[in-house]
């Protein structure tokens, strides 16, 4: 069952709830009763399902919505292949894996009047999106709304992690506000446009190629905690009735596409389902952690999860580093030195990362692939390793983390980038030797 409509401070009104089967239409009468596809949809609608997974998937895991809209979305012209710009897709097989720990700054200035889609960068990933394994991770930095066009990835999901700016999305579902602090989930194939609340936008996105975001089981933890399901708002049906050009842009299996309707295709009165798009709120996570001794994986910390075909083996994680109290005792308390069989791709929203002491700054990010040795810089070991341990809260930074189950390959681009920052392995420098036999 769907949630209450809530309006939040934005003025917006969400229906909460993970996985719900939602309904919501914006002219009352515009959803159909007790059947998918009557005869005749209301008011002159066109019913159309959207499907992000297989018809057969377990029901646990179908995810598909109805929707009633004003055109069919078949009602298109021909795509034309456009340019990629900075966009790159699995299988990246342009650069060589490297296995060194990298790490970079925020990307530059883009260019006056660059839009979300154009200010899209890539970093790198894994798997193949023709066969839907694996995600990529890229940033984004626009200073302009998208005006006249939509866009949909056919590739995967995209979870937006803003750094910079707010961001108003408006889906085929309706309007999402989304902030720094807040993420936001665009399911496979749905169609959005992103306007900037501010001069600029900045963040982070995981594009998902592999099995839709679910939230992760608890175990003993039990029945609440983590990201709770009730934090997550999917929007209430809004459509526009436009007759005018605007540009549908389509990234299918790596490459742009546009077609020019001549309509909006955010067109949908009415809609219901569980595919369906949502923002949360990372203040809302319930972090979890010791309140005896030593340091828990951080996987205590996942917000989302993409499983794939091996129990456990997650084809991405989300994971996020929220303000939190560190009680443990005879504990040393910052992220361990590690080798991960997973990759890890870091990034920070604001503040700063309790391993590192500097030089990894908001906007900017760290690669630290299958196996590759890391963990706390030597000023965050020495100071850690020295501190009276009295409860401490750490509430100056809010980091997160793509970790996923095959190293994450490079762009030739973010490879030779003038952000990549040199010299990161001197962080690990001056941590001497103590041994005494
Ligand atoms: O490398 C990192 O900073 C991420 C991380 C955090 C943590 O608390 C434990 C392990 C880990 O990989
Ligand atoms: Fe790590």
């Amino acid at each position: 069952m769907s949630g209450d409509p809530r309006k939040t401070a934005d003025g917006l009104t969400y229906l909460t709830g993970f996985g719900n089967e939602h309904s919501s239409e914006a002219v009352p009468g515009a959803l159909p009763l007790g059947r998918n596809s009557p005869q005749r949809a209301p008011l002159g609608l066109y019913a159309e399902q959207l499907s992000g997974t297989a018809f057969t998937e377990p029901r646990a895991h179908n995810r598909r919505s109805w929707l009633y809209r004003i055109r069919p979305s078949a009602a298109h012209p021909a795509f034309t292949r456009r340019d990629n710009g900075r966009l790159a897709t699995a299988p990246f097989t342009d650069a060589v894996p490297d296995p060194n720990r990298l790490r970079w700054n925020p990307l530059p200035e883009p260019a006056p009047g660059t839009d979300f889609v154009d200010g899209l960068y890539t970093l790198g990933g894994n798997g193949d999106a023709t066969r839907r394994t694996g995600m990529a991770v890229h940033l984004y930095h626009a200073n302009s709304s998208m005006q006249h066009r939509v866009f949909s990835d056919a590739d995967g999901e995209l979870l937006i992690v803003p750094e910079r700016g707010g961001l108003l999305i408006r889906t085929e579902f309706g309007l999402l506000r989304a902030e720094p602090r807040h993420v936001a989930l665009i399911p496979r194939g749905v169609r959005f446009r992103v306007e900037l609340l501010d001069d600029c936008a900045r963040g982070y996105v995981c594009e998902n190629y592999g099995a839709p975001f679910q939230l992760p089981d608890l175990g003993p933890i039990g029945a609440n905690g983590l990201a709770n399901a009730r934090d997550f708002a999917a929007p209430t049906a809004a459509y526009e009735d436009v007759e005018e050009p605007v540009e549908v842009i389509n990234k299918f299996c790596g490459n742009l596409w546009g077609a020019t309707y001549d309509h909006s295709p955010l067109d949908v009165v009415a809609w219901h389902g569980n595919h369906v798009p949502y923002v949360y709120d990372l203040t809302r996570f319930n972090v979890v952690g010791t309140i005896s001794y030593d340091h828990p994986d951080p996987s205590i910390f996942t917000v989302l999860t993409s499983p794939s075909d091996t129990p456990g083996l997650a084809g991405v994680d989300f994971v996020v580093f929220a303000p939190r109290w560190l009680v443990g005792e005879d504990t040393f308390r910052p992220p361990y030195f590690h080798r991960n069989v997973m990759s890890e791709y870091m990034g920070l929203i604001e503040g700063a990362y309790d391993a590192k002491a500097e030089g990894f700054v908001p906007g900017g990010g760290s690669l630290h692939n299958m196996m590759s040795a890391h963990g706390p810089d030597h000023d965050t070991f020495r100071r850690a390793s020295e501190a009276e341990l009295v409860p401490q809260r750490i509430d100056d930074g809010l980091a997160f983390m793509f970790e996923t189950r095959w190293p994450v390959t490079l762009t030739p681009a973010a490879a030779g980038a003038d952000h990549l920052q040199s010299g990161y392995d001197d962080v690990w420098q001056g941590l001497e030797r103590h041994f005494r036999s």
